[in-house]
């Protein structure tokens, strides 16, 4: 990676241009600027003129912003994504010219993306505009941190490219995202919401609490599909808006491949990485919020006491701290999780802390995590072939790592659950939840309901 600093933007593309030696060589050149306030929402609708996929992440804990328009370079892996993935991308981190005078997380280059819960499960249909593992270095986008505001060029340079006229066409581009659109933001209606095989799913719970009282697993999770018909196409940039609104304590994630886009807001991290700085969670255990603070209280207060809850909510710890323990140091998991409360609903929750190894990448990590008790189960395998063999839909991207990395090392990526593939005028929900040897399908079932609702209430259902 060369950096370069201190230069206009004409210069740094006559550079970049010069370096091309052959004809149909080319150089990925990385620009980043500090821009005036620049609403992500504004941006992220701005774009949708220029038919593009969009990519949109915020953390709401953190105040922090990444939206992404089209691609500059896209890195889809089928087998082995991890690998091919990570190999892809330090490959184009090593040849490309950057220049980032800010050294702030989610600037420069940066790849945003997601991958599917298993890719041994056969794609469906519903999913096959996804692929097993799908990163995108966007060609223009935005990153809010700690207020303030940057713009990031990544563009492909040729040969013959001119960089007057470069510079001119970007320039331009860059006051299109700060022009007016006007939007319409109301009127979305669930008009018909189906439940896939609902008694076949409460079925598959009990199939499963079969196996696990047998000993052949401790835990496994299982998910279900609700699909849902609106009155018209459903705005994204007014369902982002929406989530932002509601939930709180969440990461809330678009990815678009052109009229299909994958939409959440989850509260759980999986893994963020700043410098050598890692930080996971355990998120596991649910109950819903209360009606009064007191009932609220006494909901939270049982929560935390009830030995099922707890069961699930340790396989998760267990699994963490066994899968990162020899890639960090410093590794501290507290003994008791806390409460997380969410709008709809709340969990039991235990932060993870630690130091990285030199050496190890957040894939590194990923790879180590992905799935935790949370989405698969306890043991990995044996509960992951269950869900291979019954579960009863195609998980596409739900239930899996989405997130970004920057080329310092940072990056951060949350379990694509709260989720939903938005289809036009029809989206696919989907919500699943821990099955141990005590769960009762009816109780799942409704388990499953509250964890519909973030979406649900944002898609006028
Ligand atoms: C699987 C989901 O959530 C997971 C399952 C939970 C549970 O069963 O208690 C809680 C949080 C998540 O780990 C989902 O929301 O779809
Ligand atoms: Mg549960």
């Amino acid at each position: 990676m060369i950096e370069i600093k201190e230069e206009q933007l004409e210069d740094i593309l006559d550079k970049a241009i010069k370096k091309i030696e052959t004809q149909h060589g080319m150089q990925l050149l990385s620009i980043t600027k500090k821009i005036a306030p620049l609403d992500p929402l504004h941006f992220f609708e701005v774009a949708k003129g220029m038919k593009k996929n969009r990519t949109f992440w915020t953390s709401t804990i953190d105040d922090f912003y990444i939206v992404g328009v089209g691609n500059a370079v896209e890195i889809v892996a089928e087998e082995e994504r991890f690998e091919v993935t990570e190999n892809q991308w330090s490959k184009l981190l090593d040849e490309a010219i950057v220049y980032n005078p800010y050294k702030v997380p989610g600037t420069g280059i940066v790849t945003l993306g997601g991958m599917a819960f298993d890719p041994k499960k056969p794609r469906t249909d519903l999913w096959k505009k996804f692929s097993a593992s799908q990163f995108t270095i966007p060609e223009y986008m935005l990153t809010k941190e700690d207020g303030s505001y940057y713009f990031t060029i990544n563009i492909r340079l040729k040969r013959d490219d001119h960089a007057i006229q470069l510079a001119n066409e970007l320039e331009q581009v860059e006051a299109t995202f700060f022009s007016e659109r006007p939007r319409n933001t109301n009127g979305l209606i669930t008009n018909e919401k189906i439940e896939i095989q609902p008694s076949e799913w409460k079925d598959s719970v009990r199939q499963a609490r079969e196996e696990i009282r047998k000993n052949k697993a401790e835990k496994i999770v299982l998910a279900r599909e609700v699909r849902l018909k609106f009155n018209k196409k459903a705005d994204i940039t007014t369902v982002l808006e929406n989530l932002i609104q509601t939930q709180g304590n969440s990461f809330i994630f678009a990815l678009e491949k052109n009229d299909d886009c994958f939409v959440g807001a989850t509260p759980e991290r999986l893994v963020k990485i700043e410098k050598d700085h890692l930080l996971s969670t355990c998120l596991a255990g649910t109950a819903p919020r209360g009606h009064t603070e007191e009932e609220d209280m006494a909901i939270s207060h049982s929560l935390f006491h009830d030995e099922k809850n707890r069961q699930e909510h340790d396989f998760v710890v267990r699994m963490i701290k066994h899968a990162i323990k020899n890639y960090c140091t410093d590794l501290e998991i507290p003994d008791e999780p806390v409460i997380y409360p969410l709008k709809n609903l709340q969990h039991l929750y235990t932060p993870v802390t630690a130091t990285l190894k030199k050496g190890y990448s957040i894939f590194d990590i990923i790879k180590q995590l992905h799935p935790t008790p949370a989405l698969g189960g306890t043991p990995r395998e044996e509960s992951l072939q269950f869900i291979r063999d019954n579960e009863l839909l195609d998980r596409g991207w739900y239930g899996a790592p989405v997130g970004w990395l920057d080329s310092n090392q940072n990056g951060e990526f949350a379990v694509a659950i709260r989720s939903g593939l938005i289809q036009g005028d029809e989206a696919s929900l989907f919500a699943g939840c821990g099955v141990v040897k005590d769960s009762d399908p009816e109780a799942e079932y409704e388990e499953t309901n509250i964890k519909l609702l973030p979406m649900l209430s944002v898609l006028g259902g």
